[in-house]
């Protein structure tokens, strides 16, 4: 008999889903965590960002009162009392993930770093542990680029960050994807100087541009620099000097030019941990990518294998570095692995993501490049200006586009949204794309006033204006005009 129904290597959002879940359905469940329970989302991830932006954001309230008539003197940044509300946030969600609660569950939690030592065992904390089922859920970390001086230089990933005992100065940011860019806001909101050096032609390439532009404008406002195109090619270290009091790092990019910062943070995409599993001991396929499985998150080459969250590598598909994508694979496991459904398929048809600046910008399925790239003719592009929104107004928040892409038939393929709280309309959306429901659900709604998601129903209403407006409606109106 195996040690254990279900193993679960890493205690991040994905396998805490999955041991708890397996725990409830009565299985015998092992917990391996070799760092914090609650992983990056909780310690170094979506919490933590989020709680410093919330803190930048009332900064940025203060500064921007008088617009409203509210005179304020300029707000001063007590950044022992901003990290106190950072770490308070996280200790407040703490107990959730934490091993008591897990071991409440029945779980046992093993806090040690795991390897495979055969297809159907793993070692921890000096222990060889057999199991029926194993599901890794050791997720990614910052990736550290091949860079020249690297080695010489003081950085911070993601992991550090949020250590910081006094501001950083100038904060110089390799990558403007989302931490990139969440951490130039809040930074520069923060009143420190913020330079984000991006090697592609723009920020946020994988979103539409039209919505990427208004983000980077309102970052501009904030006062972050941008470097977009350009390759950073070595950083040096900076000595302090009677200029600047804090030693930093300068960074040479591939024009000649050099920007001197006083801290540098990573923030160039994700890897997986894939190693210290010794897969080879486990007979599991991976790439640089993660762990390879089919569309049920079942390892292609150990089939008592499963991965799930930001390690997982479904193939054709590709993996997604997001907290509710863990939550998503949790939830194909217990129908792929626990009941044993056939036709369990991870999809990303109606996913979203959202990059929490202010305004924030969400995307809910697909782009209209992520459209056209799919095969997708034929698209409708239907937007609706922010500016046009009568609550936007009333707040003065009038920045921002709601744009809509449809396909054949008035199907919803994509919503990309720039707008305050844009998150909070995705769900929405999500409901629209998943269940396929047709565009008329959604601009047949009835939405309170005055609310910003009228910026999504009008939207949604335009695509049947020409059609109410034709000379054909005019006419049939008119002939109706003369019934009794
Ligand atoms: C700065 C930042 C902000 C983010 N903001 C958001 C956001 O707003 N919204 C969103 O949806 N997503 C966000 N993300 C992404 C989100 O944090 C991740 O997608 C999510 O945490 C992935 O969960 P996971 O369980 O797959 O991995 P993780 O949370 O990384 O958990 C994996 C765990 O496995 C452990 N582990 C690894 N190897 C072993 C081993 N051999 N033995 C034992 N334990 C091991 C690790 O210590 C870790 O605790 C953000 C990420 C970052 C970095
Ligand atoms: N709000 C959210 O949901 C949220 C927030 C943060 C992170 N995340 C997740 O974490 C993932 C990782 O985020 P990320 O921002 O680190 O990665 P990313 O891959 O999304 O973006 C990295 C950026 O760095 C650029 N880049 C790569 N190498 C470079 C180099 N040498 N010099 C300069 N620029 C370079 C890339 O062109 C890209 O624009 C995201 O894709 C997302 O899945 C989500």
């Amino acid at each position: 008999m195996p040690d254990f129904d279900v193993v679960v290597i890493g205690a991040g959002a994905a396998g805490l889903s999955v041991a708890a879940i397996s725990a409830g359905l009565g299985l015998k469940v092992a917990l391996i965590e070799r760092g914090r329970m609650g992983g990056d989302c909780l310690n170094y991830g979506c919490v933590p960002s989020k709680a410093l932006l919330a803190a930048a954001h009332a900064a940025a309230a203060a500064r921007d009162a008088a617009r409203f008539g509210i005179r304020l003197p300029p707000p001063e940044i007590d950044w022992a009392g901003v990290r106190a509300h950072v770490k308070g946030a996280i200790a407040r969600i703490a107990p959730n993930d934490s091993a008591a609660r897990f071991r409440g569950m029945g779980v046992e939690v093993i806090e040690a770093s795991a390897h495979f030592v055969a297809p159907d065992a793993i070692e921890a904390g000096g222990r060889t542990l057999t199991f029926r089922r194993v599901v890794i859920a050791a997720g990614s970390s910052a990736i550290i680029p091949d860079l020249p001086g690297l080695d010489g230089v003081p950085w911070l990933t993601n992991e550090t960050l949020f250590d910081l005992e006094e501001p950083p100065g100038h904060l110089l940011i390799l990558g403007g994807g989302p931490i990139g860019l969440e951490m130039a806001q809040a930074h520069a909101r923060l009143g420190c100087l913020v330079t984000v050096i991006e090697a592609g032609p723009r920020i946020a390439s994988r979103e539409d541009p039209e919505l990427a532009e208004g983000l980077r404008a309102s970052l501009v406002r904030d006062g972050v620099e941008f470097r977009e195109g350009v390759k950073l090619v070595r950083v040096e270290q900076l000595e302090p000097d009677s200029l600047a009091a804090q030693a930093g790092v300068v960074a040479v990019l591939e024009d000649g030019s050099r920007i001197a910062g006083t801290h540098l943070l990573l923030a160039v995409g994700r890897a997986p941990r894939l190693a210290g599993l010794d897969l080879t001991a486990g007979g599991i396929e991976s790439t640089p990518r993660g762990i390879v499985t089919g569309a049920d998150l079942r390892s292609v080459s150990n089939k008592r294998v499963w991965a799930v969250g930001d390690i997982a590598d479904p193939r054709g598909i590709g993996p997604r570095a997001f907290t509710h994508v863990a939550s998503q694979h949790a939830g194909i496991l217990v129908r792929s692995m626990l009941f044993r459904l056939p036709f369990t398929k991870v999809s990303y048809a109606a996913l979203p993501r959202v990059t929490y600046g202010d305004p924030e910008l969400a995307q809910i399925g697909l782009t209209e490049a992520e459209a056209r790239e799919a095969g997708h003719t034929d698209l409708a592009l239907l937007r609706w200006p922010v500016a046009e929104n009568d609550r936007a107004v009333a707040e003065g928040r009038t920045e921002g586009l709601v744009k809509l892409v449809v396909g054949k038939g008035g199907r919803l393929l994509g919503a990309g949204l720039l707008a305050p709280h844009a998150g909070e309309m995705a769900g929405m959306f999500g409901l629209m794309i998943g269940r396929k429901l047709p565009l008329s659900a959604l601009a047949g709604m009835v939405l309170p006033y005055p609310t910003l998601s009228e910026a999504a129903k009008r939207a949604a209403s335009e695509f049947y204006t020409p059609k109410l407006l034709s000379p054909f409606t005019k006419r049939l109106v008119g002939l109706l005009k003369r019934l009794p």
